[in-house]
């Protein structure tokens, strides 16, 4: 059988005005500050969360954690050896952070999947990897027919690290330290609607301590189906 190419994905108008009215939302916002690199747009807000948000979703991760999934095939054991947790959008702690994290993007929350919780315990990690699909691949399809391509992501470290856990941008030059309440946020397109490669990151090894993050990604089209 032939090896199968990974296409490098189209050029989208819906992705390319999405990134567009996300990125004037951000810069719009005084508590929003744009990180120093041309590799891709990526944002942070100091202070998302409030540390009683942060205690209530970590012990709803640890409530619910088992080991984290990947779509791709891979070899790799060690790739992805976090915890992970689908938070509830419908549970009343929830539904308003959802909310909150979608307005703060300007996108309909029904663009956003379910909520994921990540913990981390030293040694664990999330290899470089691209949040976007990969459009050659097996699953892509599948994803197509709900909700398409992931477009932004925002994530949220929810404690300190003692050491280790930082998310790493190889080709973007950027080494984000977990900081508590922080929410990360980037476009996995260019701004022409194309996947951007140089969004390759890494949640990187925790040293010493455990990291818990929630990510919420979001699709071109709504997700959330009826
Ligand atoms: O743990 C991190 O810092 C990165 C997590 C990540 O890349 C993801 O959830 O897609
Ligand atoms: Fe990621």
């Amino acid at each position: 059988m032939a090896t199968q190419v990974k296409k490098p994905g189209t050029l989208s108008a819906v992705r390319q005005a999405i990134g567009s009215a996300t990125a004037a939302t951000l810069e719009a916002n005084p508590a929003i500050k744009r990180l120093a690199t041309d590799a891709a747009q990526v944002y942070f807000h100091r202070d998302f969360l409030t540390n009683a948000e942060c205690a209530t979703l970590i012990a709803m991760i640890d409530e619910g954690r088992r080991p984290s999934t990947l779509l791709s095939r891979t070899e790799d054991r060690n790739f992805r050896t976090s915890d992970s947790c689908d938070m509830d959008r419908y549970s009343s702690v929830i539904q308003p952070i959802d909310e909150r994290v979608a307005a703060l993007l300007g996108i309909q929350p029904e663009h956003g999947e379910t909520m994921q919780g990540q913990r981390y315990a030293p040694g664990q990690q999330f290899r470089a990897h691209h949040d976007y699909f990969h459009e050659g691949e097996h699953y892509w399809p599948k994803m197509q027919q709900a909700g398409g391509q992931r477009t932004w992501t925002a994530m949220c470290y929810l404690n300190e690290v003692e050491e280790g856990g930082a998310t790493w941008f190889p080709q973007g030059g950027i080494r984000v330290p977990p900081r508590k309440r922080m929410l990360l946020i980037w476009n996995n397109m260019n701004p022409d609607g194309s996947p951007n490669e140089q969004t390759l990151h890494e949640g990187m090894a925790v040293v010493r301590g455990t990291k818990y993050i929630f990510t919420k990604w979001f699709r071109e089209q709504p997700w959330l189906q009826g």
